[in-house]
């Protein structure tokens, strides 16, 4: 039965099964119906616009083509899967994306049989769909793993050491490389001029020739259908040499916004007999969005935005960004120290680093989506005499943990790590959240520890980061804007292990470390209203603890709460193993740890996400208030 034309395509599409429904001459409509869609949901909640409106058309196209979801396809980050999410049975969630209880902004197995795997840390994909692949292979089952991975993404090792061990899937594995020049920002390194002169030596319009002379390359169903179809001809071309070389049948570029070059392409893909494969397809990023088409980032993540205007709606700025805060002041002591370096994996301006690139190019290294690569060149740096900051989400920093460990930790090489987004990030939900870095590094030997309480505390902490030559120091801080304290002129150098009291009371003490201090400082007025004097310490040092201060609030305090932003493991656990180890927990003090709790918190606005992990003011009172309550058999008596 042919859809009324009156409705509009993509209403009778709710899964790909109503897709491959569609004659082909009726995808064009509904990539553009579909690109519509995406456009007016992203304008309402905010979120990665400009990858998926690149992909819309492989969208409609790979699920056209192939078995999905028996076939696995697998988004790499997942940034872009917003159109997949829309035809994939989810379009009347699609409004709430990346709000609390709504729509994950990435791919979630969870969320849908067509989201066989999870991502949102980049360059997973080869790797997950070539598991799929080989899961098919060996139980004698249909369905292949198809990997969609973007020019970015194919920046970090992940993806070469599973192309390296590809070759046992056959065809079974399909690579499908988004080429569109692009990264968050625009991409680097030798493997993009690559690409970059694999595509101008190859423009699409030029392949009917080369696609026909090598055709003979291909496995024998691709080499009959080269013949035989024109489209085809047109849309490929072999001799991708590094690809060729892993093992790879090189496909491409072929034109990604052109379903009738990709159509046949991916069909005659899907039909060949031999090797993984790899097409390659040139995309834009923002395509077919103006506004996003002009801007400089492609609109690669917004806030909500008015769609005619593509004006997005940004809160006034009270205090700056702590990425900025930190980019600046790295710039400034770079301006007299000619040592200190900046490194960010693909995160110039999420990390602040774009600002210390403006005053120092040549000391400034975008090294791509490469985490691991990254703490080791700082290593290499640092043992050469250099001063490296390190700036990397606390997140993508766990991707490089063995090298934290053993090429700077053991060799206690003085590597300066800038860990940005700790504790909660919001709307990119449990993927993204800075929750484990005070755990992962504080069990470190050698490794110095540090949280901002606010960006007054984080200029002091860039500071002594860069003093700090004896061995490895990392400081943290939040995804956001500071709480507005003035910065100051001169930064201080900390003493190293060495806290402060903010307030001083005698009966509960409550050490905060991080921006949590805001919180137990509401805490502390609300226990002093009750009659419970309150002293907050801002403890800045997960290591070395100021065992001094800590031994003195514990020994003179009746309760005493540790609050970070991080997981168990933590502060809490470095506090409570220095009190029994000093016996100090003996004559009945009260302790207790705040921390985040021990689940993936799914994403929400932070506060409300806090609320949830009870790290908020009214949750540190209830937890003095139930101290006080626990009787010495740990029993809690009656509420007053
Ligand atoms: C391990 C890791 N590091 C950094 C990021 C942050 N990040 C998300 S998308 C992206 C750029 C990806 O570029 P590309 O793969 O070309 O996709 P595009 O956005 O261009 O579609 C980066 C750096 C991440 N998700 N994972
Ligand atoms: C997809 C991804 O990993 C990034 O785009 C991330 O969402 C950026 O986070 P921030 O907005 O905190 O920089
Ligand atoms: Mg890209």
């Amino acid at each position: 039965m042919s859809p009324n034309p009156a409705t509009p395509l993509l209403d009778t599409v709710d899964t790909p099964h109503d897709l491959r429904k569609l004659a082909p001459a009726q995808l064009r409509q509904l990539a553009d119906e579909l690109r519509a869609e995406m456009i007016a949901a992203v304008g309402q909640t905010g979120g990665h616009l400009g990858s998926g409106l690149g992909v819309v058309e492989l969208t409609v196209a790979l699920h056209y083509v192939f078995n999905t979801p028996d076939d696995r396809l697998v988004w790499d980050v997942g940034h872009q899967a917003y159109p997949h999410k829309i035809i994939t049975g989810r379009r009347d969630r699609i409004r709430t994306l990346r709000q609390g209880g709504g729509l994950s902004g990435f791919t979630k197995r969870s969320e849908s049989e067509y989201d066989p795997f999870g991502t949102a840390h980049s360059s997973t994909s080869i790797s997950a769909a070539l598991g799929f692949a080989i899961a098919n292979k060996l139980a004698g089952t249909p369905g292949k793993g198809i990997a969609v991975i973007g020019d970015g993404a194919m920046s970090a090792g992940m993806a070469y050491e599973a192309m390296n061990n590809a070759e046992a899937a056959g065809n079974r594995l399909i690579v499908i490389l988004n080429d569109n020049d692009m990264s968050i920002a625009p991409p680097v390194g030798g493997l993009s001029a690559y690409l970059a002169r694999l595509v101008s030596s190859r423009p699409f319009l030029e392949l009917r020739e080369l696609a026909r002379r090598l055709s003979r390359k291909l496995p024998e169903p691709l080499h009959r259908a080269a013949k035989k179809t024109d489209e085809f001809a047109r849309g490929m071309a072999m001799g991708g040499t590094l690809f060729e070389e892993l093992g790879f049948y090189y496909v491409g570029p072929i034109d990604g916004h052109n379903l009738d070059q990709l159509i046949p392409v991916l069909e005659n893909v899907r039909d060949a007999a031999e090797g993984p494969c790899l097409i390659h397809v040139v995309t834009q990023k923002g395509k077919g969005y103006v506004p996003a088409e002009q801007a400089a980032d492609k609109y690669h993540g917004v806030q909500k935005f008015d769609v005619v205007t593509g004006q997005q709606v940004k809160a006034a700025a009270t205090a700056p960004a702590y990425q900025n805060v930190f980019g600046e002041t790295l710039a400034k002591l770079a301006d007299t120290d000619p040592t200190i370096c900046a490194i960010t994996a693909a995160m110039p301006s999420g990390t602040g680093v774009d600002k210390f690139a403006k005053a120092h190019p040549d000391r400034s290294f975008d090294v791509g989506i490469a985490e691991q690569h990254a703490v080791t060149f700082a290593a290499g740096l640092a043992a050469q005499g250099m001063r490296p900051f390190c700036a990397i989400y606390s997140t993508f920093l766990q991707r490089a943990f063995d090298q934290v460990v053993h090429d700077v930790a053991i060799q206690n090489l003085p590597v300066r790590f800038a860990i940005d987004r700790a504790g909660l990030v919001g709307a990119d939900g449990a993927t993204h959240a800075g929750s484990f870095d005070i755990t992962y590094l504080a069990t470190l030997p050698n490794l110095v520890v540090m949280a901002a309480a606010d960006e007054a505390e984080l200029v002091h902490m860039t500071y002594t980061a860069a003093c700090h030559d004896s061995g490895p120091i990392a400081f943290r801080y939040p995804r956001g804007n500071g709480v507005g304290v003035p910065l100051p002129e001169v930064p201080q150098q900390l003493e190293i292990g060495k806290g402060r009291i903010v307030r001083e009371g005698t009966k509960v003490a409550l050490l905060s470390l991080g921006t949590r201090l805001a919180e137990a400082l509401k805490a502390a007025d609300a226990l002093e209203a009750k009659g419970l004097s309150t002293t907050v310490a801002d403890l800045r040092f997960a290591k070395p603890l100021d065992t001094d201060l800590i031994r003195r609030l514990m020994t003179t305090h009746d309760v005493v709460v540790t609050v970070e932003e991080g997981s168990i493991g933590g502060l809490g656990a470095h506090v409570l193993t220095m009190a029994s180890d000093e016996g100090l927990t003996d004559a009945g003090l009260k302790i207790r740890t705040l921390r985040l709790p021990d689940v993936f918190q799914d994403h929400d606005s932070p506060d409300k996400q806090y609320d949830a992990a009870g790290l908020n003011a009214p949750q540190i009172v209830e937890c003095v208030l139930k101290a006080l309550r626990h009787n010495s058999a740990g029993v809690e008596e009656a509420r007053a």
